[in-house]
């Protein structure tokens, strides 16, 4: 264990060299304590839910691995994201999938309801976070061919209609419980594997299948709608419905929250030019912040350059409350409450990053013309002492320091996630 006098007096040098370049420690530090990631239920179970079905993995989502103490009830997950977020520096909120309803028996997707949510509700409340929710179009019969809500036939579209309504009454429900709007996101699978003869009719009933599922006005301090564009998935290479192009035009029009996933895009294509873009014509932002290892393979989100652009972004622009940050991978290869303090971590690790950056004076070099000097300034950052101030950070909230996280997730393994049988619990 590092010994926390030490912690101390690293921090308290790493401060000074931060001031030198004009960057306030306690104010980057005061930045990033308000700021709640949502961390995605899905990574605990390998996106299975709680239907009772044990359905294969749909619509072009694919996990990998077979670790064993994958989470098999909600009383598994919660006990698995206590420990995950005991690891993880400051208060974040949980992003739930429809699908991962307390249901007690057969209950179809369009006939959820609030009651079915009230264990995570009392839940989170228990442990002071928020819930942010997600209608779960894949991984069902209604959609085994690939189509949901732009499907041609008007009885399954109608369905899933159904469904994103019953979604958006919890998210409302939610987000009033909690007293803050919990944010409801709209990913569809639906396309083509091969070459569509039109493109235009299954984006027209896209746009209408949403439109009816928005009718109803919601309090906006209890839920906001976002919609989650992807290029391409497993199954749907040649046309994906909801396109980035469509999605965009969808969010301006409707005044919805868009959601950039980094793994939805070209795998040279960051999502972090994009977020200045967007935020001149839309509202808020949603990120699924995941890692796509040349293709959409949702790996554990490391500390790498995309990861540094995107917070970046977000200080740079002083987006902070238009962007929520949520996290988008799943990995069934490594102890998943390890995949979530690894990722989180990182996010808000580079998020600190972001915070340390002299902004400002990068900002007046470049208006300056001074280029030569921002390059410098920009790669000198690079090499400062984050990791003391965040070591300080962690330690100062009572966390885990440096990878003294590990030990506790090697212990939960011993006593607990080692005693999971690979098939479903009874419980
Ligand atoms: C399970 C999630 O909703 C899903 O990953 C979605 O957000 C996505 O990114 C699909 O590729
Ligand atoms: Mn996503």
């Amino acid at each position: 264990m590092t010994n926390p006098a030490n912690i101390e007096k690293a921090f308290l040098l790493a401060k000074e060299q931060y001031a030198s370049l004009g960057v306030d420690v306690d104010a980057a530090l005061e930045k990033i304590r308000s700021v709640a990631i949502s961390v995605h239920c899905w990574q605990g179970d390998d996106v299975a839910g709680f239907e009772g079905d044990e359905g294969a993995l749909g619509n072009g989502l694919a996990v990998t691995g077979n670790y064993p103490g994958r989470a098999r009830t909600a009383d598994e997950l919660k006990s698995d994201l206590e420990l995950a977020y005991s690891l993880i520096p400051g208060k974040h909120r949980l992003n739930l999938h429809a699908m991962y309803g307390d249901f007690n028996g057969p209950v179809d997707r369009d006939q959820i309801e609030v009651e079915h949510f009230q264990g995570w509700i009392d839940w989170a409340a228990s442990q002071e976070i928020s819930l942010d929710f997600n209608p779960s179009y894949f991984s069902h019969p209604k959609a085994a061919d690939g189509f949901t809500l732009a499907h041609a036939d008007e009885g399954i579209r109608q369905f899933w209609i159904d469904h994103g309504i019953a979604c958006r009454k919890i998210a409302a429900a939610m987000g009033k419980a909690q007293g803050n709007p919990c944010i409801n996101n709209f990913w569809v699978p639906d396309g083509y594997k091969d070459t569509p003869a039109s493109r235009k009719a299954p984006r027209e009933r896209l746009a209408a299948s949403l439109d009816a599922i928005f009718s109803e006005n919601l309090p906006a301090a209890h839920t906001l709608d976002a919609v989650e564009c992807k290029l391409f998935g497993i199954g749907s290479e040649s046309y994906v419905v909801g396109s980035h192009e469509f999605y965009m035009g969808y969010a301006i029009s409707r005044n919805k929250v868009l959601c950039l996933d980094a793994g939805h895009f070209h795998p040279t294509e960051g999502i972090s030019d994009k977020i200045s873009s967007v935020l001149m014509y839309v509202p808020e932002l949603l990120l699924h912040v995941s890692r796509g290892v040349r293709w959409d393979s949702d790996h554990v989100v490391t500390y790498s350059d995309e990861l540094q652009a995107i917070m970046q972004e977000i200080v740079r622009g002083d987006y902070l409350n238009r962007v929520h940050i949520g996290l988008d991978f799943f990995d069934a290869s490594i102890n998943r409450v390890a995949a979530w303090a690894i990722g989180t971590r990182n996010a808000l690790k580079a998020l600190l990053a972001a915070s340390l950056e002299p902004t400002e004076k990068l900002q007046q070099l470049e208006r300056d013309g001074d280029f030569t000097s921002r390059l410098a300034l920009m790669e000198e950052q690079k090499t400062m002492p984050l990791g003391a101030i965040w070591d300080h950070y962690c330690q100062s909230v009572g966390v885990p320091v440096g990878a003294e996280w590990l030990n506790k997730v090697q212990e939960y393994e011993k006593t607990t996630l080692s005693l999971r049988s690979s098939c479903s619990a009874t419980v």
